[in-house]
């Protein structure tokens, strides 16, 4: 588990309250319960990569399988942290079944490279797709929409 409480260590708590139209609080609510989950089962091998990962997905609205080594992976944290957007890092070089967990990304996505990440459980792409959705000012608008749905959810809980 230290291995993905470290990689937690950057994770930021969605700043940016006030476009959630006077919702203030909601979205910092499910913000600090979720990009700080460490509770996912990733590296438990009694279950397989590919729904460890799904777990992880489903249970954080960001995201990003990385390597500690690599400068794209540093620019994909970048986007989200100066977006002020809580996101969860999954090091593969730093864990026992990363290469595992790489095989099964590729079967997923389609590439084994590194970043790739997903946003509200769906796949975006790597560190130069993550870029251009930034720029089409595309990529928060899927952040709110995590946020939003699961805070809604926590109402009717
Ligand atoms: N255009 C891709 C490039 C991804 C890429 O080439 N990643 C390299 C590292 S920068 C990679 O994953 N190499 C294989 C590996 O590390 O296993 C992106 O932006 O994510
Ligand atoms: S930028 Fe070189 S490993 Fe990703």
């Amino acid at each position: 588990m230290s291995w993905l409480r470290a990689a937690s260590a950057g994770t930021r708590l969605l700043a940016n309250r006030s476009s959630v139209g006077g919702r203030r609080g909601a979205m910092g609510a499910a913000g600090s319960g979720m990009g700080n989950n460490t509770s996912t089962s990733l590296g438990n091998s009694a279950t397989t990569p590919v729904k460890q990962i799904q777990e992880t997905i489903s249970d954080n609205c960001v995201v990003i399988f990385s390597k500690t080594s690599c400068s794209y992976c540093t620019m994909a944290k970048k986007i989200f942290h100066d977006m002020n957007v809580n996101y969860k890092v999954v090091e593969l070089d730093m864990h026992e079944y990363g290469n595992q967990f790489q095989d099964a990304l590729h079967k997923m996505t389609g590439e084994r490279t590194v970043p790739r990440i997903f946003v509200n459980g769906t796949f975006i792409g790597g560190a130069t797709d993550t870029h251009r959705l930034h720029k089409e000012g595309k990529l928060l608008p899927l952040v709110h929409q995590c946020y939003l749905t699961k805070s809604k959810r926590k109402e009717v809980e």
